[in-house]
């Protein structure tokens, strides 16, 4: 039911967003051999900064069917951050399966170059944006001079460290793992060869992440066509196995302990059976430690191990981050799911070139997203037999 998925990833794209934007949703349904009159509905996330700098936009998918000249039944903003495009996938499912509509476009990505030239990270938008509430406790926030959401990641990082005796090492081999992948594939960004040396002696952005466990903020749209209509489609006939997501509204000092993502939850009962290849979301590399263990593929405080004990490329045991992930295509608009999304089509529709595993019909995806690890999607892909 996937029919076409298209992305356009830049380091710093000239034009408009809405220029990037409707470049890859043409493309999208070019796959599809759909034409536009076809989309019933919208489903779409961004974050406040990364539509050509506005903070925030009045009627937000009005405007953007009215740039594409679509005239859609419904349409919908998907507000999970990085974990969206996953749980948009899901609803177009089933809102094709309830006969609301047969094709629904899924849009996730802006750009990242205006906040990045306003010197914040994203979860810092409020020093470029003071009208942007961040949480209903915001004042107590803004007086922190912190690089949220890195600092949060390197505090967790920390955490696990002093708990589990992970190390930075272990860390680093997550990053050369997924550059190892990364070499392969022609949509990466950054393909040089890596070593966990290289990656140590990167600069320390916060202790203890370096610079190259940490996603690169680029500008880029991802975008899926979920259709029955298609019959143009050469795309798998791929269905959801699997299931489920998760939230915790929750600030670090309220959690019990930090070291766990909502991934423990919404990925309850899903690896079971044959997974070919999991994608992971790679904020940093600590992330997808965390999601190693809070998916089950290793206890709690082993994630660090499990990396040195199994050959994570795509030729390995247990594939992980096949196309070297976000860390690696750089991360549009502060949103790593599409690139995930988009890495298990082309695994599931034998289209990975270099970077291929063998007989991939089963992924399993988990996405994060928003402040402080809030959100966790997961998804489990393949063709219903
Ligand atoms: C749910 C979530 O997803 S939470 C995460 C949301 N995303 C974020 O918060 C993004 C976090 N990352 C950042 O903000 C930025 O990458 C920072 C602040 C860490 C570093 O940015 P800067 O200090 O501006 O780095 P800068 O642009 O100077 O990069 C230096 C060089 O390193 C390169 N580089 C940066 N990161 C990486 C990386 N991960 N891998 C490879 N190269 C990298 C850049 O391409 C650049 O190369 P160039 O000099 O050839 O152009």
């Amino acid at each position: 039911m996937i029919a076409g998925f298209a992305s356009s990833l830049y380091k710093k794209y000239q034009g408009s967003t809405f220029e990037l934007l409707a470049d890859t949703v043409f493309s999208a349904l070019e796959m599809a051999g759909l034409d536009k009159n076809y989309v019933d509905g919208i489903y779409l996330t961004y974050l406040p900064g990364t539509f050509d700098g506005y903070a925030n936009s009045h009627f937000f998918t009005n405007q953007v069917a009215q740039y594409l000249g679509i005239r859609p039944k419904f349409t919908q903003i998907f507000d999970y951050g990085g974990a969206s495009a996953l749980s948009m996938i899901h609803r177009a499912y089933k809102a094709i399966k309830a006969g609301e509509g047969e094709t629904i476009l899924c849009i996730v990505g802006g750009k990242a170059t205006e906040l990045r030239n306003k010197g914040v990270t994203v979860d810092a938008i409020d020093k470029a944006y003071p009208d942007v509430s961040l949480t209903p406790f915001d004042r107590l926030f803004r007086g922190l001079n912190d690089l949220n959401p890195v600092s949060d990641y390197a505090l967790v990082a920390n955490r696990h460290k002093y708990l589990f005796k992970s190390t930075d090492e272990q860390r680093a081999l997550i990053a050369v793992r997924q550059r190892f992948n990364a070499m392969q594939n022609s949509k990466a960004m950054f393909r040089d060869p890596l070593t966990i040396e290289q990656v140590l002696k990167s600069p320390l952005v916060s202790y203890p992440l370096h610079l190259l466990e940490i996603v690169y903020p680029i500008d880029g749209f991802h975008v899926f066509v979920v259709s029955k209509r298609s019959s143009k489609s050469v795309l798998r006939n791929i269905d959801i196995l699997g299931y489920g997501e998760a939230h915790w509204p929750f600030m670090p000092t309220e959690l019990d302990e930090i070291v766990y993502t909502p991934a423990v939850e919404s990925s309850k009962g899903l690896l079971n059976g044959k997974i070919d290849a999991f994608e992971l979301y790679d904020s940093f590399t600590i992330t997808v430690m965390l999601q190693v263990e809070d998916i089950g593929l290793a206890e709690k405080g082993k994630g660090g191990s499990f990396f040195e004990n199994h050959d994570t490329t795509f030729k390995g045991d247990v594939p992980i981050n096949t196309g070297g992930g976000s860390l690696n295509t750089g991360q549009p608009a502060y949103m790593s799911g599409g690139v995930i999304l988009e890495e298990a089509l082309l695994q599931l529709n034998d289209m990975a070139d270099g970077h291929q595993v063998k007989g991939a019909d089963v992924v399993f995806l988990n996405g994060i997203g928003g402040w402080n690890r809030s959100h966790s999607v997961s998804l489990v892909l393949g063709e219903k037999k």
